[in-house]
């Protein structure tokens, strides 16, 4: 990569100066009580941050947390991810109420050499994730007036043209931070000549986000496994029921343009849990993929399904995974996201894991991270990568 990181940022000196950091701390949080359930965000972002404090500078962390709608919603409130951080640095984290008012502006100032500072949720603030140039401009100019420097480590949103990630570095000296600049290190040996078989699964949540990587990415695979809430809007593709499951309508379409474009490429689940409701004690059966009840909802790839995408990651020789392929927070809902989970783990080969919930499952299921290639902290930013997209983050940091 052809851009400075921060070793060049740290051999200019930075003792006195603020340094914004740009930092992806959109940890999962536990719907009752909303306590954090995993930090490996947090943690992945340490050796940037501690590299600022030992060097004496005025740390200023910001950051995302979910997707409030560009106003104040105290659910997403970063507060409890300033307490986390503070106890992985071992040192107090400073909270600002706002991220670039009153508050953002007098923590900032009163930060002395080597303190951090948190601001709170970028994305309470419309001028974030404006698609209007002018007023996602106006937001990083109050938030560039933060920080004599930049950098981006929020290797999990460098897909997004938000106004931290691509607007800021324009009005900074800017660099790559460590997190960066390892993932896109490791993410590189996908997009060369990868070994194959190439296999590639495919789960989660962010349905239309995903749908147009696979376009892109299904010349160059091998095999794609489609589970998790991903999987209904093809199994409709099909022309099967797929009950009151997750599924994106007006996607139907471009799902069976996909099937029929590359036959036999594309694996669905062949039986799904099917539940009730949305819940952890909801009643559930397997079903057939074929066959799920009008007034049922999938929530977790079934039995067979996993014995089949098995088969298909034993003989790969390089996978990337990104989406679980079921609710894996509930325990009734997990087994598909553990069984795909543990396939990898036994297949020789190259194996990535991208995403926050993806990683989150891979540590809440207790399996063994190093069995992994790697764990990446973005899902849908390393799919873009994959897709030799031009990622808004990493070509700010190259301007
Ligand atoms: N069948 C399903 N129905 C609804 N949600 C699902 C289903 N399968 C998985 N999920 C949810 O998808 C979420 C993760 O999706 P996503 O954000 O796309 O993954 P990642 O963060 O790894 O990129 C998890 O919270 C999980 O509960
Ligand atoms: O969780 C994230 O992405 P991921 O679920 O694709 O890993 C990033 O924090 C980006 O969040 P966004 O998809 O709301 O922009």
């Amino acid at each position: 990569m052809s851009i400075r990181n921060l070793d060049d940022l740290l051999g200019e000196g930075v003792s006195g100066r603020r340094v914004l950091v740009r930092a992806d701390l959109n940890v999962p949080l536990d719907k009752q009580t909303g306590d954090i359930t995993d930090d490996g965000r947090i943690r992945a972002v340490l050796p940037t941050l501690s590299a600022l404090v030992q060097a004496g500078a005025k740390v200023v962390v910001c950051s995302h947390l979910g997707r409030p709608k560009g106003a104040p919603d105290p659910q997403f409130s970063l507060r409890p991810v300033a307490g986390r951080l503070g106890e992985l640095l071992g040192a107090p984290v400073h909270f600002a109420e706002d991220t670039v008012g009153d508050s953002a502006r007098s923590t900032v100032a009163g930060l002395a050499d080597g303190q951090v500072a948190l601001l709170e949720n970028l994305r309470f603030n419309k001028g974030e994730t404006s698609k209007d140039d002018a007023e996602r401009g106006a937001f990083a100019d109050q938030l560039a007036a933060l920080g004599d420097a930049y950098v981006d480590d929020a290797f999990g949103a460098v897909h997004r043209k938000h106004a931290s990630v691509h607007d800021v570095p324009a009005r900074l000296p800017h660099v790559a931070g460590r997190l960066v600049l390892r993932e896109v290190e490791v993410l590189s040996r996908l997009t060369g000549d990868p070994e194959r078989p190439y296999v590639v699964v495919l789960g989660g949540s962010k349905v239309s986000d995903k749908l147009a990587v696979i376009e892109a990415l299904l010349p160059t695979v091998d095999r794609l496994l489609i589970g998790g809430g991903m999987c209904f809007t093809f199994l409709k593709a099909q022309g099967h029921e797929v009950g009151t499951s997750l599924l994106e309508a007006e996607m139907v379409d471009t799902c069976r343009n996909l099937m029929e474009r590359a036959p036999g490429k594309i694996m669905l689940p062949v039986d799904v849990v099917a539940a009730d409701a949305f819940a952890p004690d909801a009643a559930h059966d397997t079903v057939p993929a074929d066959g799920i009840p009008s007034h049922r909802l999938g929530l977790d790839i079934g039995p067979e399904t996993v014995a089949g995408f098995a088969a298909a990651l034993s003989q790969a020789k390089t996978i990337f995974w990104n989406g679980p392929m079921g609710v894996f927070e509930m325990a009734a809902f997990a087994n598909g996201t553990r069984g795909v989970a543990e396939a990898i783990t036994k297949a020789d080969a190259f194996s990535v894991v991208g995403g926050g919930d993806s990683a989150a499952a891979v540590r809440a299921l207790g399996l063994d991270e190093s069995s992994f290639g790697h764990i990446s902290t973005g899902g849908g930013a390393s799919l873009e990568y994959l897709e030799g997209k031009t990622l808004p983050g990493i070509a700010a940091l190259e301007n």
